[in-house]
C-alpha cells in the first residue's frame, strides 16, 4: 500500500559546494521539517568555511527547465528563493513565479557571511521592481534592507521604518532579520498592520553558516504544511534557533548550523 506524499517545496538557489548554505542548507531544513524538498539550481558555487572561492550561473534555458520540470509534474505547495547571482537570473525566476499560486518566500540573498558577492550590483534594481513584488514574505537581513532600501539599522528601533521600507516594494509581508544587531536576536514580522516582534537568545557562536537560508526554507515549509505566515514564521524561528545554538565547526573558518539538531537531542 503506498502512503500519501509529504508537502512539496522548492527552492530556487545556488549551490554551496561546502553544506552550509544555498540549495544543501535549504533541503536539509526541508526534510527536518517533514517536506518534500527539491531543487532550481540558480549557480553553482565553490565555497567552504572560508569563503567562496568560485561562482558560476547556470543558463536561463537551465533555469526554466529545472523549474518547469518540477512544477508540471509533481507540483509545489511552496517556493524559496536564494542566491539569484545576475539581473537576467532574477528576472527569468520572478518570471515564472508570477505565474504560481504557491506562497513566494523570499530571502534577497546579496553577500555571504564572508563578505563574498552572491548578487551582481546590477541585479538589485530586478530584485526590487520583479521579485519582491511576486514574494509572499521578504526576508532580507540588515545588509539587504540597507542596499534595497537606503534604511540603515543600527538598533531594534530601527527595524520598523526597515519593514515598512521592504513592504513598500510590494511584498505581502516583510521578515527584517536583526541577526546582525547586539543583544537579542530580534526579527520583526509584519504586512503593514499585523506586527509581531520575535526574540531569541543571541548564541555566542561563530558557526552560522546557512542562517538566513536555513530561516528562508523553514517558513516556506510550514507554509506548505498549512501554517498561516505568523505561525509559519514562528516555528521556522524556534528551528533555526535550535540549530544555531547547535552550529558545529567545520574546516578552519565559520562553520554551519546544525540542520539536524533536533534529532540529536536527548529522546530527539
Ligand atoms: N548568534 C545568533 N543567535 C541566535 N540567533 C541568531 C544569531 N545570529 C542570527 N540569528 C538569527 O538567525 C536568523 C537569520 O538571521 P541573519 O543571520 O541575520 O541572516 P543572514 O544569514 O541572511 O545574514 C534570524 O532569525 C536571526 O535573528
Ligand atoms: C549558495 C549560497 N547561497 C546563500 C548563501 C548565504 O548564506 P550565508 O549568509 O550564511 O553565507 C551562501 N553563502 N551561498
Amino acid at each position: 500500500m503506498s502512503r500519501q506524499a509529504p508537502p512539496r517545496v522548492l527552492t530556487v538557489a545556488g549551490s554551496d559546494s561546502g553544506g552550509g548554505a544555498g540549495v544543501q542548507a535549504d533541503l536539509k531544513a526541508m526534510l527536518a521539517l517533514g517536506v518534500h524538498g527539491m531543487s532550481v539550481v540558480t549557480a553553482v558555487t565553490a565555497q567552504n568555511s572560508l569563503g567562496v572561492q568560485g561562482a558560476w550561473e547556470l543558463p536561463v534555458e537551465a533555469v526554466r527547465a529545472q523549474y518547469r520540470s518540477v512544477v508540471d509534474d509533481i507540483g509545489v505547495q511552496a517556493v524559496k528563493t536564494g542566491m539569484l547571482a545576475s539581473a537576467e537570473l532574477v528576472e527569468a525566476v520572478a518570471d515564472l513565479l508570477a505565474g504560481t499560486d504557491a506562497p513566494v518566500v523570499v530571502d534577497p540573498v546579496g553577500v555571504s557571511k564572508h563578505g563574498d558577492a552572491l548578487l551582481a550590483a546590477s541585479a538589485l534594481d530586478s530584485v526590487r521592481t520583479v521579485l519582491l513584488p511576486v514574494a509572499t514574505v521578504a526576508t532580507p537581513n540588515l545588509d539587504e534592507v540597507a542596499a534595497l532600501t537606503g534604511v540603515c539599522v543600527e538598533s531594534e528601533d530601527d527595524l520598523p521604518r526597515a519593514a515598512d521600507a521592504v513592504l513598500a516594494l510590494g511584498p505581502r509581508w516583510a521578515l527584517i532579520k536583526g541577526g546582525h544587531l547586539a543583544g537579542d536576536a530580534v526579527d520583526l514580522l509584519t504586512d503593514g498592520t499585523a506586527t509581531h516582534w520575535l526574540r531569541a537568545p543571541r548564541y555566542d557562536n561563530r558557526h552560522t553558516h546557512g542562517t538566513g537560508c536555513t530561516l528562508a526554507s523553514a517558513v516556506a515549509a510550514e507554509l506548505a504544511k498549512g501554517a498561516d505566515v505568523p505561525e509559519a514564521v514562528a516555528t521556522a524561528k524556534a528551528y533555526v534557533t535550535g540549530a544555531i545554538a547547535a552550529g558545529f565547526p567545520l574546516g578552519g573558518g565559520i562553520g554551519p548550523v546544525d540542520h539536524a539538531w533536533e534529532r540529536r537531542r536527548p529522546g530527539g
